[in-house]
């Protein structure tokens, strides 16, 4: 089992390598918009709330390079409103809810999914389509209904949710990196940078 696991994530990581140049496009806009004042929401669940989180914190925070802040939002992630929403409005509505809240014409949202089925972020694509978001999906394979009513998806070809996953964690580290590249956030991190102070004097 151990052997077709990494089987199976080299083979679909090999094929991601594919979505550079979509990556890449992605990463020149959001980066006009995040430097316009814009916001990048993102969703998912499960283990994409997780990978959800963990590429708002690389916006919030930094990637590889120290760099400004941006804002970026994982819409799962305030305990108090997505269970008040789960409870009052329902299922369908929890992220969409945090779209209407959180989000302006020309922000990005980017939704992920590994089946490309969850209705709650097929709901929140959908609304952030309405009010002029700009919308992309990370799903597993095509053709899924989250990938169609999305403006743009990179659609991971693997046979099972986790290679999905983990693949998408790849494709979000790419973007950033990419993001890092077009934003000129180049440079020793603050941290390496107090290293290599303390070791000079
Ligand atoms: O992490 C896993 C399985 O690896 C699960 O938590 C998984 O994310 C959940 O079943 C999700 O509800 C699946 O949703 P989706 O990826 O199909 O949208």
């Amino acid at each position: 089992m151990i052997e077709e696991h990494f089987t199976a994530l080299e083979r679909a990581a090999g094929r991601a390598r594919m979505a550079a140049p979509v990556l890449h496009a992605w990463a020149v806009h959001l980066a006009a918009v995040l430097e316009n004042g814009g916001r990048l929401l993102v969703c998912g669940n499960g283990g994409s709330a997780a990978e959800a989180q963990h590429l708002t914190g690389e916006f919030t925070g930094r990637f590889l390079q120290d760099r400004k802040p941006y804002a970026a939002i994982p819409l799962h992630a305030d305990t108090s409103a997505f269970t008040a929403i789960l409870n009052d409005y329902g299922e369908q509505d929890v992220f969409a809810r945090g779209v209407r809240a959180h989000g302006r014409a020309g922000d990005v949202l980017v939704a992920l999914s590994t089946s490309g089925r969850s209705q709650n972020v097929i709901a929140a694509a959908k609304t952030a389509h309405e009010i002029g978001m700009t919308t992309w999906a990370f799903t597993g394979p095509a053709p899924n209904t989250l990938a169609a009513v999305c403006v743009d998806a990179v659609a991971v070809d693997a046979p099972n949710t986790a290679t999905v996953q983990e693949v998408h964690l790849a494709l979000i580290h790419a973007l950033c990196a990419a993001f890092d590249d077009v934003t000129g956030a180049t440079g020793i991190s603050a941290a390496d940078r107090t290293a290599q102070e303390e070791a000079v004097r």
